[in-house]
């Protein structure tokens, strides 16, 4: 899957308002913070089996409630389709264990 041009970019991330780009523009990330750490666990399990599935795979961390979630396309080399869709996955999932909407 190729990577996205700069001027596709820009309209991909429009609907995921809560993702910041980093490394120069190769990756997106969020922070979400759960009301404990079996919420938070629980939306680890779910995107984790999801991304099996999809065999696209989150870099995360995990402290208690918080989950930092970096999405990016090891083979492209940066931001695919592929990202977007787990990132709005994660946006849809986190909602059923608990956190906030966008
Ligand atoms: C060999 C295997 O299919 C690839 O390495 C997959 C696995 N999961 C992956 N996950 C992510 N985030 N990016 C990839 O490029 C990727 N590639």
């Amino acid at each position: 899957m190729e990577k996205f041009d700069t001027k596709t970019l820009p309209e991909k991330l429009a609907a995921l308002p809560a993702w910041t780009l980093a490394d120069n523009q190769l990756a997106i990330h969020r922070d979400f913070v759960f009301a404990d750490f079996v919420q938070a666990f629980a939306f680890m399990s779910a995107v984790a089996i999801t991304s099996e599935k999809r065999n696209h795979h989150p870099e995360w961390s995990n402290v208690y409630n918080k989950v930092q979630v970096r999405w990016t396309t090891h083979d492209a080399g940066g931001l695919t389709q592929k990202d977007i869709d787990m990132a709005q996955f994660c946006d849809t999932i986190a909602q059923g264990f608990g956190h906030a909407p966008v």
